[in-house]
């Protein structure tokens, strides 16, 4: 079942250049209980939907539910939900008890010992038990973002809204309080929709994840699903890193032409290929870490190895011949010299055909939600 549906839901703003639409006609359902992420590049429109979602926007076109109920013009604090924002919004001049009560005393009418009973349980749940008499000012970033979630979970909301709760932190605490996070909904199983721009994050931490570009989804699906069958091609290049190699190419008689390398194409990626709308306009993807380096194979593509990059337990391979380059990601045991010759193979379960013009992967079928009912949006 939805916890939350976005119908359609479109938002304009009007600015001195014009009007903006940061969000086109987006439909969505969230599962009751699910961590869903939102993710995208700098102003694709993560923040703007959450933000409607919590109240905080006008809606300028469509229709959200929480539950059964359309909430298109109930107040933030009525709505059942709770925002933990990127820089935290804690009040200064408040203690961090005083911080995580205030919400309690204004939208419920529980008893004052009721409401220290519930802040100091959800204190100790956040490992800042010892932190309640102190003022934010006093607190490190990570304190100060355990502060703002604990506030966020004192309430009991049906729905956790987070909007870059982690980017001000440094990477090592980022990692940690990650775990945290998931620890917390797993225990709470509590609808969290999550805004990042970070594709780790969303991958690492999320049941599902919602692509966007321009304010329009361009793909929904798990963590899984999304790296393995990008919609398109703005979604393979967006998750996964590092970054998938592309390639202009055409197909001829199943053979993809590329300028510095001919693949020959499984027949039915070329069938799929072919019931496309064009086979001049290609595009070739493969994942840095699909790359087989294999000089025993019959018909490899062989390039200068320019770079070669050590990183934990993984070789980085920066490959060209011509003005084509690759990266490859091997096993950090594998040996080479850079100035050699590195022959590989592309395995056909890994490669990706892109249309050059509409960006569609054309040997995947990820059908993109257009409508919000749980059967279509959340297949
Ligand atoms: N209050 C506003 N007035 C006018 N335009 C806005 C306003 N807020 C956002 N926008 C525009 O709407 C678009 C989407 O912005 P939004 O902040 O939702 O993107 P985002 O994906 O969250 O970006 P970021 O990762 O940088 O926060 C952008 O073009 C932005 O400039």
């Amino acid at each position: 079942m939805s916890r939350i549906t976005i119908d359609n839901v479109r938002k304009e703003y009007d600015s001195d250049a014009g009007t903006i639409t940061a969000v086109e006609n987006v439909s969505l359902g969230i599962r009751d209980g699910e961590f869903l992420t939102i993710v995208g590049p700098s102003g694709s429109g993560k923040s703007t939907l959450l933000r409607m979602i919590a109240g905080l926007e006008d809606i300028s076109g469509g229709e959200i539910r929480i539950g059964e109920t359309v909430v298109n013009n109930i107040a933030p604090q009525n709505r059942g939900v709770a925002m933990v924002f990127q820089n935290y919004a804690l009040y200064p001049h408040m203690s961090v008890r005083q911080n995580m009560s205030y919400g309690l005393k204004l939208t419920t009418d529980l008893d004052s010992e009721e409401i220290q009973r519930r802040v100091e349980e959800t204190a100790e749940m956040m490992g800042i038990g010892d932190l309640l008499d102190k003022k934010p000012n006093n607190l490190s970033g990570g304190q100060q973002q355990r502060v703002a979630t604990g506030r966020a979970i004192v309430r009991k909301p049906e729905v956790f809204l987070f909007d870059e709760p982690l980017s001000n932190l440094d990477a090592k605490l980022r990692l940690h309080m990650r775990t945290e996070l998931q620890r917390i909904q797993e225990e709470l199983e509590t609808t969290s929709v999550y805004v990042t721009h970070d594709q780790t994050e969303a991958m690492t931490m999320s049941d599902r994840i919602v692509i966007l570009s321009d304010g329009t989804i361009q793909q929904l699906g798990t963590p899984a699903e999304v790296y393995a069958e990008p919609a398109n091609k703005f979604v393979a290049d967006f998750i996964g890193s590092p970054s998938m190699n592309f390639f202009e190419t055409r197909l001829e008689n199943g053979v993809l032409y590329g300028d510095e390398f001919e693949y020959e194409l499984e027949p039915q990626l070329a069938e799929a290929v072919r019931s496309g709308s064009t086979t001049d306009d290609l595009v070739l993807g493969i994942r840095p870490e699909h790359i087989q380096v294999d000089p025993a194979s019959d018909d490899p593509i062989s390039a200068r190895l320019d770079v070669l990059e050590h990183e934990g337990s993984d070789n980085y391979l920066y490959l060209s011949k011509g003005d084509a380059e690759w990266t490859v990601r091997v096993d950090g045991n594998t040996r080479f010299e850079e100035g050699e010759r590195i022959e590989f193979t592309f395995p056909p379960e890994h490669v990706h055909v892109f249309d050059g013009s509409t960006g569609e992967n054309l040997v995947v079928e990820t059908p993109v939600p257009t409508d919000s009912s749980d059967s279509s949006a959340t297949a």
